[in-house]
């Protein structure tokens, strides 16, 4: 059984259809990542899947077997499942250390919150540094890997990541991606949206391809950096 399981989800704003009848899965262990254009369908999807944008009555989304389509995000992240947003949306008006502790309300009984803080620390040397500075008055980067760790403090056991790279200085990426291998290293099970086609393929497993709301393309990592199918979705070209 995949760890999720999503079935012919669409999600409709007003009259705007931005995904239709996608099916995708997330096997424990793997890293799977979703591609596409901007407006493809990339955060509708990933924020359905938390309960965070609306899904059709028809989609069905399981989480280790558990329906969560109708859950709401809370209850979902106490079952294991988190998202770090698009847009490194941190408590500006807390410290560090405050939106860190943020992080583990959905924590349950999955591990303790000190330990969970101690070990944010030494991952992320910069915020130790920071600790009791305010999150707005980080710079982008720092916010980035804020808003990461504190989505480790509920101690996922699967991670959603919307575009963690997007607008950051490559030294900055390099190390949000090396992050990602060394955390799925440890046995975090990661579902990754991104714009960074090549750097996502590179640490991913499989991949799903979007284009317009609908699945285009999908299959092994290593396959899809050599199809050129992925050049014709972000074009825009249409079905390959
Ligand atoms: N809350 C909303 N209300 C109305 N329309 C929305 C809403 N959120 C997204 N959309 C529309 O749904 C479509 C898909 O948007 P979405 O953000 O899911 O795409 P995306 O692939 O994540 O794009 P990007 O890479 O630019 O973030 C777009 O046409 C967008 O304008």
């Amino acid at each position: 059984m995949p760890m999720l399981e999503v079935e012919n989800l669409s999600v409709v704003y007003g009259g705007i259809r931005a995904v239709r009848n996608l099916s995708f899965h997330v096997n424990e262990g793997e890293v799977v990542t979703i591609l596409g254009a901007n407006g493809a369908g990339k955060s509708s999807t990933m924020n359905a899947v938390m309960g965070l944008a609306p899904s059709d009555p028809s989609s069905s989304i399981r989480f280790n077997g558990t329906a969560v389509e109708k859950l709401p995000t809370e209850k979902i992240s106490k079952l294991g499942m988190t998202l770090t947003p698009e847009g490194r949306r941190v408590f500006p008006q807390l410290t560090v250390e405050e939106n860190l502790r943020m992080g583990a309300i959905s924590l349950g009984r999955r591990g303790s919150a000190a330990e969970l803080k101690e070990s944010a620390f030494t991952r992320f040397p910069i915020l130790a540094q920071r600790r009791t500075q305010f999150a707005g008055t980080l710079s982008g980067g720092e916010q980035q890997q804020l808003a990461i760790a504190r989505s480790l403090m509920s101690a996922p056991r699967l991670l959603l990541l919307d575009e963690p790279s997007l607008g950051l200085a490559p030294q900055v990426v390099e190390f949000i991606f090396d992050l990602l291998k060394q955390l799925s290293e440890e046995g975090v099970t990661i579902l990754l949206v991104e714009q960074n086609v090549d750097q996502a393929l590179a640490i991913a497993d499989r991949g799903y391809v979007l284009a317009s709301g609908e699945l285009q393309l999908e299959g092994k990592a290593t396959d899809l950096r050599a199809s050129s199918g992925i050049e014709r979705a972000y074009l825009g070209l249409g079905a390959v």
